[in-house]
């Protein structure tokens, strides 16, 4: 690819991967060596005020400048992959002797950059006729004469990687025609390192989050996206569940117009929005109405953001390993992008979709009672969390779990922290997405496995809603990402085959059978054919009954101020795997013990007697409290009372008295701005 800024002082032609990519010139022809040869003699003419080369190196043409960079002499490489800056030698800050001469080079890739523009006048207070003459020789950029090429992009902290913070680079090229130069080439640059960048976003906005710091933060972080180009369409929220009716209530049209969805606020205006697309993905997928194709396929593609202003923000701190709203911001005008596994929950009345975790017990009473000191801020979690340590319950309870063939596979890989380009997250993608294709091409050719009566024969007539040729353009598509060992999001088709349930559920539809059949009252569980006929032949479910302070279902490694590591240690964002950590009934200096080896290193198997942690794939629990304790509180929340807790799916309480669920993990479910921790 050519990128090509003109100026009448200079011509700077910059020929971008022209190994790889076959080199043009402006008019399309293929740019010859004779071509080549003539624009670096034309450009090696003497420059007055920097000394602009073009150096042939490995069949690439670079721009080479000496200039200023952030007010210190810096020679300048332009290359295919951004800007080289190597700094003079000068000397090093420190105390006499030590301090020596030091020159230091640093890389600053067209795609960590946002943007580009010519610098700013100085303000009125800096206008060179009110500044001494000493200082403007000193600091020649204080002059208001000298052009300004400014690049907005992010420096990673020292101490922490992923901790990004704003920077703006200046280089202050000798002319205002080598700044336009400059100022060109770097925008062309970073154009094509800007595949997948939004272009157009919708923002929803939690005011009441945290402590009520929603508008605060957007208002800082807004223009970052706006220096980025993004277009933006901003909604408050105005009571609870409203960013659930706005993400469920889409158009086609609007989802047209829009590239992502990014949530300011804490955890619980994600786990909404979130819920409200899969809401409408389910009700797209199962349609038959003309159109409904296209929403499907628009909601899925759609990638989900998280600004941090909440609580506990562990959706952003375990996507980005930091809480900041800087950061995050960053990963979405980058257009990062990965997907992330969801847990679906099922009661008698009700299915929701968890992104981090579903805990019953502790967590679920913290949350429960905290809900009316809100007006505390975060140190409501605090000050209850302690109250319900003291009290430490246990609650009687049957769980069930299966491991599944991904589990067992991904097994050896137990003691791997996920962080960007995981290798787990990609070995169970390619799994998925390949048992996937399989059992869609058998949906496409008519020649399901699955037994009749199987949970995914039940859930069949939502599946043939979906077009035949739809299945096989999905099962063609997942093929394709699993043959090149991509994760792939799941299709609609396959969206709709495994979220829609063909008829309304009975309170009875999660009554446990015998032990190794889920019995024809469980239309949810449904997963690609493998699955379904593991988990017909019985063997693979075990069973364990008991008391317990807290049943933890956790997706990802949820990670927070209090658990840097993460609620789980090898917990992953697509694994398809969910880590099942159960406390059983232990003394509240037990508890407490437990509460402080997770935030320290993150439940891991063996670490305390009483916790286990599993691997699992699909889970049912199954309180065995008295029924009907749950009762509703005065601010309308659940309150756990008698022998029953409630469930907390990421932060929000389950409705309904009916506590018994069934869960399991969708893989890849969603997308979202993220490219994982970077270590
Ligand atoms: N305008 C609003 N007024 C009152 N409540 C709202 C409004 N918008 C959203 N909510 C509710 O506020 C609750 C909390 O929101 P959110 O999770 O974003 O913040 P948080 O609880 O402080 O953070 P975290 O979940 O990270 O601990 C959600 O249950 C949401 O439904």
């Amino acid at each position: 690819m050519a990128l090509v800024a003109h100026h009448k002082h200079l011509s700077l032609e910059l020929l971008i991967d022209e190994a790889d990519q076959g080199s043009e010139q402006q008019d399309g022809r293929p740019a010859s060596s004779s071509s080549a040869s003539r624009t670096l003699s034309r450009s090696r003419r003497p420059r007055s005020s920097a000394d602009v080369v073009l150096a042939m190196e490995e069949g690439q043409r670079r721009a080479e400048a000496g200039l200023r960079v952030d007010g210190r002499p810096a020679s300048v490489r332009l290359t295919s992959e951004g800007l080289v800056i190597e700094w003079a030698a000068g000397r090093r800050r420190g105390p006499w002797p030590s301090s020596a001469p030091s020159s230091s080079c640093e890389t600053v890739p067209f795609a960590e950059m946002l943007a580009v523009q010519r610098g700013q006048p100085p303000p009125a207070a800096l206008a060179p006729s009110r500044l001494p003459s000493c200082l403007l020789s000193c600091l020649p950029c204080l002059r208001g004469r000298t052009p300004r090429v400014e690049v907005l992009t992010f420096r990673r902290s020292p101490a922490c990687r992923c901790e990004w913070t704003p920077r703006t680079l200046v280089l202050e090229p000798g002319s205002e025609g080598e700044a336009e130069d400059w100022a060109a080439a770097i925008g062309a640059g970073i154009e094509a390192a800007a595949a997948g960048r939004p272009k157009s976003l919708l923002v929803l906005l939690n005011p009441n989050a945290g402590a009520r710091q929603g508008r605060r933060v957007w208002q800082r972080v807004a223009p970052l996206f706006k220096a980025a180009g993004i277009r933006l369409t901003v909604r408050e929220t105005k009571r609870p569940a409203h960013a659930h009716v706005m993400a469920a209530g889409l158009t086609a049209e609007q989802l047209r117009t829009i590239d992502g969805i990014v949530c300011v606020g804490g955890d619980g205006i994600f786990h909404e929005t979130f819920n409200g697309l899969l809401e409408a993905r389910a009700a797209a997928a199962a349609s038959t109405e003309s159109g409904a194709v296209e929403l499907a396929a628009l909601l899925s593609s759609l990638r989900l953001a998280h600004i941090p202003a909440g609580s506990t923000d562990a959706v952003a701190c375990t996507l980005h390993g930091s809480r900041s709203p800087f950061t995050a911001a960053v990963h979405v005008c980058l257009g990062d992008s990965c997907l992330l596994d969801v847990l679906r929950v099922d009661t008698a009345s009700a299915t929701k979709f968890a992104s981090c975790i579903a805990a019953y017990g502790f967590l679920a009473d913290v949350t429960s009672a905290a809900e009316s000191y809100r007006f505390l801020g975060p140190m409501r979690y605090d000050l209850v969390g302690t109250v319900k340590l003291l009290a430490s319950r246990a609650y009687p309870a049957r769980v069930r779990y299966i491991e599944g063939e991904v589990g067992r596979a991904l097994r050896k890989h137990g003691s791997t922290v996920c962080g960007a380009g995981c290798s787990v997250c990609r070995a169970a993608s390619f799994m998925h997405s390949r048992r996937m294709s399989e059992a869609q091409l058998a949906q496409a050719n008519g020649s399901s496995s699955s037994a009749p009566g199987s949970p995914r024969a039940q859930a069949s007539p939502a599946a043939s809603a979906a077009p035949s040729g739809m299945a096989a353009a999905a099962a063609a598509a997942a093929a394709a990402s699993g043959s090149a060992g991509l994760p792939a999001a799941p299709s609609s088709a396959s969206l709709g085959s495994s979220l829609v349930r063909s008829e309304p559920p009975s309170p009875a539809a999660h009554t446990l059978t015998t032990a190794g059949s889920l019995g024809p009252a469980s239309p949810h569980f449904v997963l690609p054919a493998a699955d379904a006929a593991e988990r017909q032949g019985g063997e693979e479910w075990r069973e364990l009954e008991g008391e317990f302070n807290a049943i933890m279902c956790i997706v990802m490694p949820c990670r927070s101020d209090k658990t840097k590591k993460g609620m789980v240690r090898y917990g992953h964002l697509c694994d398809g795997r969910l880590k099942l950590v159960l406390v059983s009934k232990c003394s509240p200096l037990q508890y407490l013990r437990f509460l402080l080896h997770m935030s320290r290193h993150g439940c891991a198997p063996g670490a305390l007697k009483y916790v286990t942690v599993l691997d699992a794939v699909a889970v049912q629990v199954e309180p065995l409290g008295a029924a009907g304790q749950v009762a509703g509180g005065s601010n309308g929340q659940q309150q756990p009372c008698g022998k029953l807790s409630c469930w907390n799916l990421d932060g929000e309480l389950l409705p309904g008295p009916d506590q018994s669920i069934a869960a399991e993990v969708h893989p890849g479910l969603l997308r979202v701005f993220s490219r994982g921790v970077e270590q």
